[in-house]
C-alpha cells in the first residue's frame, strides 16, 4: 500500500508581522495585502487568500535540521530495511529551502547525509557492499548523468521496464564514498556553463541509492515559482512550461497514488517517467514542501500544491475566528512598533538638541572666558607701557633739567663775561671756578640718569618686542600714543636748546668781540689760558652730550 506523507517546513526569516502561522498541524496563511478594518478591502475579502490548511507534519520556523529528520525521514529508515521503495521530495519556490532541506551544510546537514549515515549503519555488510548510487538532473526534460556528466535516455527495457541508458551506477560500499559521490555530482552542477546556481533552480535533481530490494530516493525538485511565471519569453516560457508540466504530473501521480487510483500518469513527465517504480506499490513517499513567510505569492502556490497532492481541499473558513484574532494582534504589533518608532524618534531629536545646547554653552562660555582673558591681557600690557614711560619721561625730565642748569650755567658764565672788567678779574676767576664745580656736578648727575635712562631703554626694547608679538591692536597703539608723547617731550626741549645755543653763540661772539677789542686796547681782563680752558671743557660737555644723544 502507498503511503504518503506531506510535510510543510517554514523557513526562518527576519519578520515582524505574522504571514505564516503553524497551529500544530495547520498551517495559516495571512494575505499581507489584505488590511484589517480596512473597507477598501471589501472586494479583495472576497476574493480571500487567508486559508489555512492541514498537513501530515508542520515544521515553524523554529525547528532544526535534527528535528525536521527525525520526524519525516528517520521513521522510514526501518521500511527501507526491510526492502520499501523510500522517495522524499523537497518541493517549493527557489530560495525556500529545498537544499538546506536535503543536503544542508557541514554544520547543518540535512535529511540526504543524516538518513544515508544512519541507513549504513544499520545496514550490514553484505547489504552495503551490494549498495550502488546515481546521481542525475532533470533539466527541460533532458536527462544527464551529474557523476560522467554524459546525456542520457529513457528507455523501455522488455524485462527490466524503463531503463535509463548507460546511467552510471556507482558501488558505494561505505558512506564515505557516497559523500565523496555526491560532493562530485554536486561540484558538476555548479560547473555548468550556463550558470549553475541558476540552473539548479530550473532543474529537478534525483539522487538514488539501489540496495538489493529497494531504492532510497531524494529528489530537490526544480523551483516552484518557474511553473508559474506565464509571462516568460523563449527559452524561459518552454523551461517554464516544462517545469510546470513535470510537477502538475508529479502532483497528479501522488494524489493518484494516495487516492489508490487505478490509472497513475506516470507517462505524463520524465521525472515520474524515471519515478514510476520507487513511487508505485509498497513504497513510501514524503513531500516536505518548503515555503519562506516573505513571499507571499510562492507561499501561497505551494501549500495549494502540497495540500492538492494530498487530495484534500483547503479550509479556508475554518479557522476565520482565529484569522481574525491574528490580524488584530498584527495590527497591534504594528501600532506599538510605530508608536515605538516615533518614541525614540522624539527622544533622539532631544537627544541631539540637547548636545547642541550644550556644546553651544561650552563655545559660548570659552569665548567669554577669551575675552575676560584679553581685556586682563591687555590691561596687563599697558600698565607695563605706562609704568615704561612714566620712568622714561621722569628720566628724560631730570635730563632735561639737568641740561637746563647745565646750560644756564654757561650762559651765566658768558654773560658774566661779557660783564667783566680788569679790576674784577680775580672775582671773575672764582666765579668761574665755582660755576665749573657747578658744571662739573651737573655733568656728572647727567651722566648717572644717562646710565639710568640707557637701563630703561633696554627694557623698553624688551617691551616693544611683547607689544608687537601680542595679537592686541590696543596695546600696540598704547605703546605708539607713549613713543609719541616723549617724541613731542624731545622735540620740545630740542627747540629750548636750539634756543639757547642761538643765544649762547651771540653772547660768545659778543664776548670774543669784546675781548679782542680790549687787547687792542691793551686792556686784558682775563688770562687767555683760563679762557680757553673754560670753552675748551664747556664744549667737551656739550660734544660728550651730543654724542651720548643726550642733547
Ligand atoms: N530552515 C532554514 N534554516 C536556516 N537557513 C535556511 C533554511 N532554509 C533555507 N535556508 C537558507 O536559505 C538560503 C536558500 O536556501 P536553499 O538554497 O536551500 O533554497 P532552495 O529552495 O534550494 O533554492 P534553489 O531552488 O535556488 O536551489 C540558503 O542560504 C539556506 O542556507
Amino acid at each position: 500500500m502507498h503511503n504518503i506523507t506531506v510535510a510543510i517546513r517554514v523557513k526562518p526569516v527576519q519578520q515582524t508581522f505574522k504571514t505564516i502561522i503553524v497551529n500544530g498541524s495547520t498551517v495559516t496563511l495571512l494575505d499581507p495585502e489584505l488590511e484589517f478594518n480596512n473597507p477598501v478591502d471589501i472586494l479583495k475579502k472576497n476574493r480571500i487568500k487567508d486559508t489555512s490548511y492541514e498537513f501530515d507534519l508542520v515544521f515553524d520556523q523554529q525547528a532544526d535540521q535534527k528535528e525536521v529528520y527525525e520526524k519525516s525521514a528517520e521513521p522510514l529508515l526501518d521500511d527501507l530495511i526491510s526492502g520499501q521503495n523510500v522517495t522524499i521530495f523537497a518541493y517549493g519556490a527557489t530560495g525556500s529551502g529545498k537544499t538546506h532541506t536535503m543536503m544542508g551544510n557541514q554544520n547543518q546537514q540535512g535529511i540526504i547525509p543524516r538518513a544515508l549515515n544512519d541507513l549504513f549503519e544499520r545496514l550490514s555488510k553484505e547489504q552495503a557492499a551490494q549498495a550502488s548510487l546515481t546521481f542525475l538532473e532533470i533539466y527541460n526534460e533532458t536527462i544527464r548523468d551529474l557523476l560522467t556528466g554524459k546525456l542520457l535516455d529513457l528507455r523501455e527495457d522488455g524485462n527490466k521496464g524503463l531503463v535509463v541508458v548507460n546511467l552510471f551506477k556507482a558501488p558505494v560500499p561505505n558512506l564515505n564514498d557516497i559523500t565523496q559521490y555526491i560532493k562530485y555530482g554536486n561540484s558538476r552542477r555548479a560547473k555548468e556553463p550556463t550558470g549553475a546556481n541558476e540552473n539548479s533552480t530550473r532543474s529537478h535533481t534525483v539522487l538514488q541509492l539501489m540496495l538489493k530490494q529497494c531504492t532510497f530516493t531524494f529528489v530537490d525538485l526544480a523551483g516552484s515559482e518557474r511553473a508559474s511565471q506565464t509571462t516568460n519569453k523563449g527559452q524561459r516560457m518552454v523551461e517554464g512550461a516544462m517545469i510546470n508540466r513535470s510537477l502538475l504530473v508529479l502532483g497528479n501521480c501522488i494524489k493518484a497514488l494516495f487516492s489508490k487510483e487505478q490509472f497513475v500518469p506516470f507517462r505524463g513527465s520524465k521525472l515520474t517517467r524515471l519515478l514510476k517504480d520507487a513511487l508505485q506499490g509498497n513504497s513510501k513517499t514524503v513531500m516536505i514542501a518548503n515555503v519562506a513567510p516573505n513571499n507571499y505569492e510562492d507561499s501561497f502556490n505551494t501549500l495549494l500544491y502540497a495540500h492538492r497532492t494530498r487530495n484534500i481541499d483547503p479550509t479556508p473558513n475554518n479557522f476565520q475566528e482565529m484569522i481574525v484574532q491574528l490580524r488584530e494582534e498584527n495590527e497591534e504589533i504594528k501600532k506599538t512598533l510605530k508608536k515605538q518608532n516615533s518614541q525614540s524618534k522624539i527622544q533622539l531629536q532631544i537627544e541631539q538638541q540637547f548636545k547642541e545646547q550644550q556644546r553651544q554653552e561650552k563655545i559660548e562660555k570659552q569665548q567669554q572666558q577669551q575675552t575676560e582673558k584679553q581685556v586682563y591681557d591687555e590691561e596687563q600690557i599697558k600698565q607695563t607701557i605706562q609704568k615704561q614711560f612714566v620712568q622714561e619721561s621722569e628720566l628724560i625730565k631730570q635730563l632735561f633739567k639737568l641740561e637746563d642748569t647745565l646750560m644756564q650755567t654757561h650762559l651765566d658764565i658768558v654773560e658774566y663775561q661779557k660783564q667783566q672788567s680788569v679790576q674784577f678779574q680775580q672775582k671773575i676767576e672764582d666765579l668761574i671756578n665755582k660755576y665749573n664745580d657747578q658744571i662739573n656736578n651737573t655733568e656728572n648727575e647727567q651722566f648717572e640718569i644717562a646710565m639710568k635712562y640707557k637701563t630703561i631703554l633696554q627694557q623698553r626694547r624688551k617691551i616693544y618686542d611683547q607689544c608687537m608679538q601680542s595679537q592686541y591692536q590696543s596695546v600696540k597703539d598704547e605703546f605708539r600714543k607713549q613713543v609719541q608723547n616723549i617724541e613731542k617731550m624731545k622735540g620740545l626741549q630740542s627747540d629750548k636748546r636750539e634756543e639757547i645755543m642761538k643765544k649762547f653763540k651771540e653772547l660768545e661772539i659778543e664776548h670774543l668781540k669784546k675781548m679782542s677789542n680790549q687787547k687792542n686796547g691793551n686792556q686784558v681782563q682775563i688770562d687767555e689760558e683760563t679762557l680757553k680752558e673754560i670753552k675748551k671743557n664747556r664744549l667737551q660737555s656739550l660734544n660728550k652730550q651730543i654724542k651720548d644723544g643726550k642733547l
